[in-house]
């Protein structure tokens, strides 16, 4: 059953933003903390004729990855991020998405997620996430979700 998460990412985010009329097209829902979802790339995102852009299949692993965050309820980024890329990532097709955490050690997150075009894995990643207070993102002075209000307050004194 899929579940509703109390947070929501940037409506700007570049992979999934609803208010971003750049973005990648992803959309995930949650299944406990499994986060599950799709992205149809078109011409915009061609890196040959037909075939996707590997930048846009590490964005979209970045964000797909990052999701994880919102069920585990701990605000976090990317220190480093690994994608392989296993199969052709082939333009117009609807490619699914699936990422979860493999492993939690203190402030380090490990996250895992794969893309598959039906049967076919296209890519896999793996990438170290690290828990950060809300508050680093507040150097940029720009106003922060309103969901984001007291995130990860419990994670960050577990
Ligand atoms: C947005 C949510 C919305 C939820 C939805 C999210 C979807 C969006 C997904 C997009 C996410 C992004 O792209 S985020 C944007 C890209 N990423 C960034 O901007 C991060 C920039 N980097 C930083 O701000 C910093 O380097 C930090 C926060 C990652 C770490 O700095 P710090 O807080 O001072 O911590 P530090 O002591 O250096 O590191 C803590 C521990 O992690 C280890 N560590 C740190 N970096 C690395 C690394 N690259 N490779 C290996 N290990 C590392 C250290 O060795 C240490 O281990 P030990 O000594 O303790 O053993």
């Amino acid at each position: 059953m899929h579940s509703a998460p109390a947070r929501t990412h940037d409506p700007m985010c570049m992979g999934c933003g609803h208010a971003n009329p750049g973005n990648l097209g992803v959309r995930v829902w949650f299944e406990g903390q499994r986060v599950h979802g799709e992205v149809l790339l078109d011409e915009r995102h061609s890196g040959a004729p037909g075939y996707a852009h590997g930048g846009a299949i590490a964005a979209i692993m970045d964000d797909l990855l990052g999701q994880v965050l919102i069920p585990l309820d701990r605000p976090g980024v990317t220190a480093t991020i690994t994608v392989d890329f296993r199969g052709p990532a082939l333009l117009g097709r609807t490619l699914s998405l699936e990422s979860w955490c493999e492993k939690i050690d203190g402030r380090k997150l490990h996250m895992r997620g794969e893309i598959r075009d039906g049967d076919t894995l296209v890519a896999e990643a793996r990438a170290l996430f690290i828990h950060v207070d809300v508050s680093h993102w507040e150097a940029s002075g720009q106003p922060l979700p309103e969901s984001w209000q007291g995130w990860g307050g419990e994670a960050q004194n577990a």
